[in-house]
């Protein structure tokens, strides 16, 4: 068997970092070195020899974790939300000091939500409307989810490519927030419950029919699959990589 893969988890001790621990420790070909929480240095991954950086943190600690590890010539697997067009532009822009180094940020690792997101993306033009609701555990610190950021991002970019308007929406008056949050003019509705781990609907409207796209993740173990394969592609995709679906060949 070839050299395994050394990996560092950051966000350890958390809900999907915990997770993360577990799979990379039961997976034969990968090697867990360092698994790091809030207090730790990131120091701690040179000295440990991490070789592959998967970030599970916070939004607030996501870019400079990312930038150690390039600038260590680590390679990343992020799933951390918060990666808006700023972020992204300037990790760009120190991937290009690195050229061997890869990052992929994964706004969801389940492989049912990725599929959810290009089916929906190639659905949009088809249908006059499109509303997206996302619906969390209450402890998540985010919203609009990331993936329902990217998946908006997804059709918009659809709808204009076929030259689509807007979704018709005769809304007057409204209560703060009762249209929900807009991303790239695509309406997104944010549900916090407890008993809930990761669900998003996207709802396409024409006349007399509806086409719903559902992705449930009822267990974070239906992320972990999307880790490792990440793992295993990143040191192959040199650059960033925004989308599992960047290493997936969805149009075959
Ligand atoms: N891409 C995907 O498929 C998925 C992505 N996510 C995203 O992953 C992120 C984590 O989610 P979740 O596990 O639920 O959150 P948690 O709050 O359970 O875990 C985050 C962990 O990161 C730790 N942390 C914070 N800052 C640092 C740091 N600088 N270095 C190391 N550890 C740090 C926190 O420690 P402390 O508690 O001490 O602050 C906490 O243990 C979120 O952004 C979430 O949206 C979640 C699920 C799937
Ligand atoms: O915080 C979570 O739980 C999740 N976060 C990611 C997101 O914001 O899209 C992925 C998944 O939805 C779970």
């Amino acid at each position: 068997m070839s050299e395994k893969l050394a990996v560092a988890v950051l966000g350890a001790a958390g809900r999907m970092g915990s997770e993360a621990v577990a799979a990379v420790e039961a997976a034969e070909d990968m090697e867990l070195v360092a698994a790091l929480g809030r207090t730790d240095p990131l120091e701690t991954l040179v000295s440990a020899g991490a070789r592959y950086v998967v970030d599970l943190t916070v939004p607030d600690s996501t870019e400079a974790n990312v930038r150690f590890a390039v600038e260590h010539g680590m390679h990343a697997v992020v799933g951390t939300t918060g990666w808006d067009a700023e972020r992204l532009g300037r990790l760009a822009d120190l991937l290009e000091t690195s050229p061997g180094t890869g990052v992929l940020i994964a706004p969801n690792f389940a492989l049912g939500s990725v599929l959810a997101s290009a089916f929906a993306a190639k659905a949009a033009r088809y249908f006059e409307s499109v509303e997206l609701i996302e619906l969390h555990h209450p402890d998540k610190v985010d919203a609009p989810s990331g993936t329902a950021v990217r998946t908006a991002q997804l059709i918009a970019a659809a709808r204009a490519e076929a030259g689509v308007a807007a979704s018709p929406d005769a809304t007057a008056t409204a209560l703060d927030g009762a249209r929900g949050a807009e991303v790239d003019g695509v309406h997104v509705h944010s549900v916090r419950l407890r008993g809930l781990v990761a669900h998003q609907e996207v709802l396409l409207g024409g006349p007399g029919e509806q086409l719903t796209i559902r992705h449930d993740s009822f267990d974070r173990a239906s992320f972990m699959p999307g880790v490792l394969l990440g793992l295993r592609q990143v040191a192959g995709h040199p650059g960033l990589t925004v989308g599992l679906d960047g290493y997936l060949n969805l149009n075959d």
